[in-house]
């Protein structure tokens, strides 16, 4: 586990070199408890912005995938969407809208694989099964077919075992996408990586570390807005795995919020002040539910009882 770590930790320690500005105030070591987890090496003023995290995979969601930006996850002004632009979803069930030259540039390896296919069938499955995570599996698929990322991209990252019903499930979903692949002239050959096993550990690591990009637009930046859009569905833009945040444990108090402010570079920032040598604690549910509702769904989402002080406490 601590050999996968070195690379993160070495380019964190390149870009401080490179910089030559300090790095994030933060260290990845093992807890008493939690596996790994995230600590502040300095004090950390409340509202402070403690890093930012690019991240290594993002997929838009499918309500909203024609009015955000297929790479960045940013929500797309349709004053500002290329007028060539298809607004709508197409026949393949896509409908991909870039934000900027950069991304378009960015996502050009990629896309060229995933434009070929027809993404219909697959996407509609999703959609009405509620699944995000086979969306993320599509999108690595395409980047290590086209040289982007690496198959073994998220092998840093924890999972849980699970039962054989859902991994039956996953599998449904790993041969959609290799038929989807197949149609799109990709060979057995260069799919050959796409094992059940590979499938399986890709799932689950994204199941306990793949996140929901919330970016709150000008149109949802009230607080009643926000929350009548994210009810609505409206706010979430994709979904996004990174490693730096994948390293943060759970706390039903935090002291660190994660936010999306304009597409899907995670803000971490400190909600109080922090001591060096804290550890640093996102939540990963909505912390105001009852402390019993919290625990179910901490258990039954991430396979883990929370040791938190608020649930120590029965709050
Ligand atoms: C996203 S990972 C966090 C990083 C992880 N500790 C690691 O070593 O990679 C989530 C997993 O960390 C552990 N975890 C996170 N918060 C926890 C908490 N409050 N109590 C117990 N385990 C926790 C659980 O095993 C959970 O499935």
């Amino acid at each position: 586990m601590w050999n996968n770590l070195r690379p993160l930790l070495r380019s964190m320690s390149t870009q401080q070199a490179t910089q030559s500005k300090p790095g994030p105030p933060v260290r990845v070591s093992f807890t008493p408890y939690a596996g790994r987890g995230v600590f502040a090496t300095r004090r950390i003023a409340e509202g402070e912005i403690i890093h930012t995290a690019e991240p290594l995979i993002t997929h838009p969601s499918l309500q909203n995938i024609s009015k955000v930006c297929y790479f960045c996850l940013r929500h797309l002004r349709k004053d500002l969407l290329r007028r060539d632009a298809a607004v709508e979803m197409d026949d393949n069930g896509m409908g991909i809208n870039f934000c900027s030259e950069r991304c378009s540039v960015s996502a050009e390896a990629f896309c060229a694989v995933e434009k070929k296919a027809s993404w219909k069938s697959f996407h509609q499955f999703c959609s009405d099964e509620g699944l995000r995570l086979p969306l993320l599996a599509k999108r690595l698929m395409s980047m290590v077919l086209t040289g982007t990322a690496s198959r073994d991209a998220l092998e840093v990252l924890s999972f849980a075992r699970h039962s054989e019903e859902i991994v039956s499930h996953w599998m449904h979903t790993r041969a959609m996408l290799l038929d989807t692949f197949k149609s799109a002239g990709v060979s057995e050959e260069q799919l050959a990586f796409v094992t059940r096993e590979w499938y399986c550990g890709v799932l689950a690591r994204l199941s306990l570390n793949s996140f929901r990009v919330e970016i709150l637009t000008q149109d949802t930046s009230s607080l009643l807005m926000a929350a009548a859009a994210s009810i609505s569905g409206d706010a979430i833009s994709g979904s996004a795995v990174y490693i730096l945040p994948s390293m943060y444990n759970h706390d039903c108090d935090p002291n660190t919020d994660i936010t999306w402010p304009t597409n899907a570079t995670a803000h971490l920032s400190a909600r109080r002040d922090i001591e060096a040598d804290e550890e640093l604690r996102i939540t990963y549910i909505d912390a105001s539910m009852p402390h019993r509702a919290r625990q179910k769904l901490l258990k039954e989402a991430y396979h883990f009882a929370c040791n938190c002080s608020r649930c120590k406490d029965g709050d």
